[in-house]
């Protein structure tokens, strides 16, 4: 059974159609990447599946379970996490104290145990702090765990969002851009936590403007242009699709890409 499944998914905005009829499935343990113009609607469609948008039309499976229209804290409790395209660290807090953010939906909201902290309190407390490192670690951040979060250089932000979702203890991982501004050795660093977080068994859907980064990780692609799924496939056959180029480079450019010599 699919981990994933979206169904005739659309959405209009002032009467323009961001999304309109969107289907797919991704399976369990998979890096599924989503690619297409800017525009063509990927943000959008994180949006719907992660119930930050309420959708109009269509239909949300997790795990088989229809989620349409649940709201994001109820699909973070079902083990959907999901990061944002521009940094939602809070700078001022440590890099700890931003990973145990993402715990909160497993602690208990008993507000007297936090007044006179209770022994059930620390010892939640305890375990939020300990998974919470462990997640720092997977990527590669727990020698920071008590510097500010803003005084991180770029690449170990974006690692840290990784982490905060990570503390959620998700099955499914929705990255908006995971690489977007690093540089080539910060991209490097979290394609390879990308394959160690699939490898661990937690499906990942991406978005993701570094082709070399989809292409090089990728198990699936899937191309939206102008809210529509434009074709889907392993990463390979999507790259030479003469469709996706011209989508991405214009009819002009792929015709003349097309017509010159090969030398290989
Ligand atoms: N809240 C909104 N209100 C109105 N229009 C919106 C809203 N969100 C998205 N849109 C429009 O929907 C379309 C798809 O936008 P979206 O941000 O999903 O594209 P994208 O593929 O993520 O683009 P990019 O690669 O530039 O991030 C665009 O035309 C955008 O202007």
């Amino acid at each position: 059974m699919s981990i994933l499944k979206v169904d005739g998914l659309g959405i209009a905005f002032g009467g323009i159609r961001a999304l309109d009829d969107v289907s797919f499935a991704v399976p369990r343990g998979m890096i599924f990447s989503i690619i297409g113009p800017n525009g063509a609607g990927k943000t959008t469609l994180f949006n719907l599946i992660s119930g930050v948008y309420r959708t109009a039309d269509g239909t949300i499976a997790v795990d088989g379970l229809d989620v349409t229209g649940l709201r994001p804290a109820t699909l973070a409790s079902l083990g959907l996490s999901r990061t944002f395209q521009n940094l939602q660290l809070f700078t001022r807090m440590t890099v700890l104290e931003n990973a145990m953010t993402g715990r909160h939906r497993h602690e208990t909201r008993a507000i007297l145990g936090h007044l006179v902290r209770s022994p059930a309190t620390r010892a939640q407390e305890r375990r939020s702090r300990e998974l919470a490192m462990a997640c720092l670690a997977r990527v590669g951040l727990d020698g920071e765990a008590g510097r500010l979060a803003g005084a991180l250089p770029y690449g170990a932000m974006k690692r840290l969002e990784i982490a905060r979702a990570l503390a959620t203890e998700p099955r499914l991982l929705l990255l908006d851009e995971p690489a977007a501004g690093c540089n080539a050795a910060e991209t490097e660093e979290i394609d390879r936590l990308l394959v160690e977080i699939a490898a661990s068994g937690i499906t990942i859907v991406l978005i993701e403007h570094d082709m070399k980064l989809v292409m090089g990780i990728s198990n699936r692609v899937l191309v939206l242009v102008e809210g529509r799924v434009l074709t889907e496939g392993e990463p390979h056959a999507v790259a030479r699709d003469p469709r996706v180029i011209e989508a991405y480079l214009g009819r002009d450019a792929a015709h003349r890409l097309a017509e010159a010599p090969s030398y290989a």
